[in-house]
């Protein structure tokens, strides 16, 4: 029996995924071109592989009953091919025979000899003898505690469900966490911007609730409108469109303000803020370490006709030597993107609760270091693309200290609800902070933090 093309992509990606720390969502689009996928085929691929990985940890759980076998204990070639076939037998309306066979047939191809081959045939058909809520019964039955059942049933890791609550918490909204969570499994709408001055909303597209810049990409597909756009129209998410409108509206631009985006790649927000600047009269400077992402930046910033210098250094470096320099700094830190789990299927798996503490540590040097940068009245925007507190309000909260009144944290609710459509459902913090949170599940877009701090003297 053949594989379908759809199911061998998917196959080497999730095996490129698990084995070499390949990120799904940017080889995916390759290896469905590269197989001269279209249509309906590539649709496949892609729910197969999304699908499969997103729902991981729950998938190991039932292979471990079935297989009476840890899933450490099982070749990775062939754990990755029963993950895909648990997921086509209890998730997809995949018929049962062809999710065995064209399983079994994976497995074949990947290793030696007739044992793997038994195996997963055993395995597979075992898992075909319930449906996916009969092994949730029994899966869950198994686990120590509440939250290990409800990371089953979600299919996130329990330090992550933990971290979510505690955001919800931190906003007296913790009856939201399973909305989230249902939220993070399933693909985001692909939504665009235009960047303003630049380029107009086509007259055609819908437009997305909150940015006024942004609308959907017609029929998900965003090819046709970014294709001779000069990169003007471009994809974008809601809440980074966001992030970057509330460090540029914060207040109106002064001609000949400086303005630094210090962790700039791949480039999206650099691109708007560039865009935002000229329309301001105001000038840009880049930066992003890793040189093949500050390439990215330099594409990004060639839509907008302003002159953007790009430094490849270390943030902290770059920041602290150029002491009361600019008027507006976004620090959009590197972070564990837990804010972003429904495009990065296996992020989730990925990370480690141990990720976050060397991540908060670099983010409250790079937040202390551009705060320094910024002259007196400067504003200093402090993103994360995560809710996790320990990399949101608990490095603003510190910086705010160790700055012994010379910082305050001005408005970012009161300064997005003057930049939306339509109003924004944004609690005030338990603490009073004036940070603002976005959510998947309220306002669909990433899970974006966003606080802006004024440097008083
Ligand atoms: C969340 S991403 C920025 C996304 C970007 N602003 C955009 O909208 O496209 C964080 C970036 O910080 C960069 N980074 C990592 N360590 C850094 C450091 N020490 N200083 C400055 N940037 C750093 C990463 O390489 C990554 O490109």
């Amino acid at each position: 029996m053949s594989v379908a093309p759809a199911r061998r992509v998917a196959y080497d990606t999730i095996r490129a995924v698990t084995g070499s720390d390949a990120y799904a969502n940017l080889l995916l689009p390759k290896s469905i071109a590269r197989a001269g996928l279209s249509g309906p085929d590539a649709g496949l691929a892609t729910e197969l592989t999304y699908g499969t990985l997103r729902r991981m940890g729950t998938y190991d759980a039932i292979i471990a009953v079935a297989a009476d076998r840890e899933p450490a204990r099982i070749d990775p070639a062939v754990l990755d091919a029963l993950r895909l076939g648990a997921h086509q037998l209890l998730a997809t309306r995949v018929a049962a025979h062809a999710a065995v066979n064209e399983t079994v047939e994976l497995v074949a191809s990947a290793t030696r000899g007739r044992g793997p081959v038994g195996f997963a045939n055993a395995v597979l058909r075992r898992i075909s003898q319930a449906s996916f809520a009969e092994w949730m019964v029994r899966v869950t039955e198994l686990a120590r505690s509440d939250d290990e059942r409800l990371g089953l049933r979600s299919a996130h890791p329990v330090w992550v469900l933990r971290a979510f609550r505690r955001a919800l918490a931190a906003e007296g909204r913790v009856d939201e966490l399973d909305a989230l969570l249902d939220a993070d499994n399933v693909s985001p709408r692909v939504t665009m911007v235009a960047l303003p001055g630049l380029a107009d909303i086509p007259a055609d597209a819908e437009r997305a609730p909150y940015s006024p810049i942004a609308f959907r990409a017609p029929g998900g597909d965003p090819q046709p409108i970014t294709e001779g756009s000069a990169g003007r129209l471009r994809v974008q998410d809601e809440g980074s469109q966001l992030a970057a409108l509330a460090l540029s509206r914060a207040r109106p631009v002064a001609a000949g303000e400086r303005w630094l985006d210090l962790c700039a790649g791949p480039g999206g927000k650099s691109a708007l803020l560039a865009a935002e600047a000229l329309a301001g009269g105001a000038s840009l400077e880049a930066n992003e370490p890793v040189p093949a992402r500050a390439g990215l930046v330099r594409q990004a910033l060639a839509a907008v006709p302003l002159k953007v210098e790009v430094s490849e250094e270390d943030g902290r470096e770059r920041a602290a030597n150029a002491p009361a320099a600019y008027d507006r700094i976004l620090v959009d830190a590197p972070c564990t993107g837990l804010g972003a789990l429904r495009r990065r299927p296996e992020a989730r798996w990925r990370k480690q609760a141990s990720d976050v503490r060397d991540l908060s540590a670099l983010q409250r040097e790079l937040l202390a270091d551009a705060l320094s940068a910024v002259k007196p009245g400067g504003i200093v925007a402090y993103v994360t693309c995560s809710p996790h507190l320990s990399e949101t309000a608990a490095v603003v909260a510190d910086a705010i200290d160790a700055a012994g009144g010379a910082v305050q944290e001005l408005d970012a609710r009161g300064v997005l609800q003057a930049v939306v459509r339509e109003p924004l459902d944004l609690p005030v913090p338990t603490s009073g902070a004036g940070h603002a949170q976005l959510w998947p599940h309220r306002h669909g877009t990433d899970a974006m933090f966003i606080s802006l701090l004024q440097r008083v003297r």
